[in-house]
């Protein structure tokens, strides 16, 4: 215990996981470049090679991966090479970001209370794919994006956090998740960071922040 009785939490081990653009793995490499996250980025893994997400962890001296799941034959043998190389890095912490393929429950089950995705819409409503167009569709007048932990059931995990932004009229399924991403590029590094200050926990299915049950 360190003399003004603070306790000093060691530094997170993080894997990303990117399938694209990487806008949200550039929002948390900023946040530790700035401090605001007790965590190092030890490795970005994509399952799609040649994306501007491998450019950003280049250009910040973040050692990549590419596990393109076109190359195995299915789901399970992806995810066996996926765990091999998540585990031969012994992460704290595995944070989705843009990661867009839904992972068998006997992959996620090991991770579970360590793994954590940010998704585009205020879940439970929308959860999968084209959020931001069946909001619009469905004439929702909010919308915005979830971080939750991962579990076997796709984007079912308990929710940690939400932003809300408001639906205009005039928005578009751009506009919209322009909007959205807004919002992610704070929330995610926020959480990520109460996860690696030890603030966060995860029991029973259910996340906790500060010992008190997020509801
Ligand atoms: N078991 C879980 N797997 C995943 C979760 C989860 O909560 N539990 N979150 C998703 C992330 N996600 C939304 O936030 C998501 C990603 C991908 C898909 C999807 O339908 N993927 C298709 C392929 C789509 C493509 O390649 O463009 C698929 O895997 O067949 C839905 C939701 C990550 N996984
Ligand atoms: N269902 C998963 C999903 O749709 N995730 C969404 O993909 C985008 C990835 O952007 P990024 O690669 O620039 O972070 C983000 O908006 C994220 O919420």
């Amino acid at each position: 215990m360190s003399s003004n009785n603070t306790r000093s939490v060691a530094t997170k081990r993080i894997i990303v996981l990117i399938s694209g653009s990487g806008s949200n793995l550039q929002a948390l490499i900023d946040a530790i470049e700035l401090g605001a996250i007790n965590g190092d980025i030890v490795a970005v893994i994509s399952n799609k090679p040649d994306v501007l997400g491998l450019e950003r962890a280049e250009r910040a001296n973040i050692p990549t991966i590419v596990i393109d799941h076109r190359q195995f034959d299915g789901r399970a043998s992806f995810e066996a090479e996926l765990s091999k190389a998540i585990n031969e890095l012994k992460p704290d912490l595995i944070a989705l970001a843009g990661f867009m393929r839904i992972l068998n429950s006997e992959f996620v089950q090991p991770y579970e209370g360590k793994m954590l995705n940010i998704h585009p819409s205020l879940l439970p409503k929308y959860k999968g794919l084209h959020t931001h167009r069946r909001a619009l569709e469905n004439g929702d007048k909010e919308h915005g994006v979830s971080v939750h932990f991962v579990t076997a059931e796709l984007d079912g995990g308990p929710v940690i956090a939400q932003r809300i932004v408001e639906v205009e009229d005039s928005d578009t399924e751009q506009s919209l998740q322009q909007k959205v991403q807004r919002q992610e590029h704070q929330l995610y590094p926020e959480v990520v960071a109460r996860f690696c200050n030890d603030r966060l926990d995860y029991r029973d299915g259910k996340a906790f922040i500060d010992g008190k049950p997020i509801q």
